[in-house]
């Protein structure tokens, strides 16, 4: 289409993020963590991610390639493991998302260097 002609690598950034945001079912990376909610969240966890934050970025052109969104992506996860201890469901959910988010991220990093 038109738009993959003007601005192919943002469709794909944007295409990658909503299959990322897809495997997260249970929607507990849609938002950030309530720092209300969460008091001590901030004394373990220096930098705080999720999707929508992603998105604003994304939206803002602040990624420039797939890795870029990668690094994002990865931060949010580990954040996850770090805060979440290892019997927890959400510390299962990081490692679940993280390994068919790989693949989602393979794919797309593919396709980004076919568009050149
Ligand atoms: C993604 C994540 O760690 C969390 C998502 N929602 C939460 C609520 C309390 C504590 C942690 C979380």
């Amino acid at each position: 289409t038109l738009e993959l002609k003007l601005t192919p690598a943002l469709v794909l950034l944007r295409s990658t993020l909503e299959q990322l945001q897809e495997k997260d079912t249970a929607k507990i990376f849609s938002q950030p963590v309530n720092l209300s909610e969460v008091p001590d969240y901030l004394e373990f966890i220096s930098k705080p991610m999720d999707f929508s934050t992603m998105r604003t970025k994304l939206e803002g052109h602040g990624y420039c390639s797939i890795s870029d969104l990668e690094r994002d992506f990865d931060l949010m996860i580990s954040n996850c493991l770090k805060y979440n201890s290892k019997d927890t469901l959400f510390h299962k959910t990081a490692l679940q998302l993280r390994e068919v988010g790989g693949a989602v991220l393979r794919h797309a990093q593919r396709q980004y260097q076919s568009i050149g």
